[in-house]
């Protein structure tokens, strides 16, 4: 049966890995010390930098935050922060959200067909709605039915696939994880979800054999019984 919903990963996914590394993540640590100094002392911020404290009790934040970019490691509180950081470059146009370009299309024909489209991301929400509210493509936001990040729970357990299907009133079954990692996928399988890793050359993935692979969204669509584009993706 073809999945009721399909819920994407975005860094290697919906979007280049060094659109991340290499617009994202060094936009953040430009960025970071005057944040921190003109917002740190806001409830939110705050908050979030307790829980820096918690998990990095030998480091002042800022130090233990750039380490944890610099090993792209998907700390919570430190996608927290990344996300109110691009805000200002999302909203002032000066970063626009990478999406391949066979993305949007797909994601626009499987809307029209009823498909809930979410996002299940390492980025927190608020990032992942910057992203797609200000895409290369334009707005996508009003197509996208739910969004989760690693509040949710860490994206290679799963439990944090079957709260998602709860969350979606679905049946796990009927619900489709695109992703490029293997681990996440073998999680979201375990749920019960539909899974296909998306192997984009562009992005290097490996192809890890354990799960149906695609290299493009209309092919998801082929293999999956979804409906395809009208238009062909701009070359
Ligand atoms: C605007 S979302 C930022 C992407 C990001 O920070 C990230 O860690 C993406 O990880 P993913 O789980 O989407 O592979
Ligand atoms: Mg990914």
């Amino acid at each position: 049966m073809p999945p009721e919903a399909v819920v994407c990963d975005i860094e290697g996914t919906t979007s280049a890995i060094a659109f991340v590394k290499e617009t994202l993540f060094p936009f953040a640590e430009r960025a970071l010390d005057g944040f921190l100094r003109e917002h740190g002392a806001e409830p939110a911020v705050a908050a979030i930098l307790d829980e820096v404290r918690a998990l990095a009790p030998d480091q002042e934040p800022a130090e233990a935050l750039r380490g944890w970019m610099a090993r792209d490691e998907k700390v919570t509180p430190l996608k927290a922060l990344q996300g109110m950081i691009w805000r200002q470059g999302f909203e002032s146009g000066l970063i626009r959200g990478h999406l391949w370009p066979d993305v949007a299309p797909c994601l626009r024909a499987w809307a029209a067909a009823g498909v809930k489209l979410r996002i299940y991301s390492s980025g927190s929400v608020e990032a992942q709605k910057l992203l797609f509210g200000h895409s290369e493509a334009g707005d996508l936001t009003p197509i996208l039915s739910g969004f989760d990040d690693t509040r949710t729970g860490p994206k290679r357990e799963a439990e944090s696939y079957a709260a998602i299907a709860r969350s979606a009133g679905l049946p796990p079954g009927g619900m489709l994880f695109l992703s490029d990692v293997a681990e996440e996928l073998d999680a979201a399988r375990a749920a019960g979800m539909q899974v296909c890793q998306i192997v984009r050359p562009a992005d290097g993935t490996v192809e890890s054999g354990r799960h149906p692979a695609c290299a493009t969204f209309p092919e998801v669509a082929t293999r999956f019984g979804l409906p395809a584009p009208d238009e062909p993706p701009p070359a």
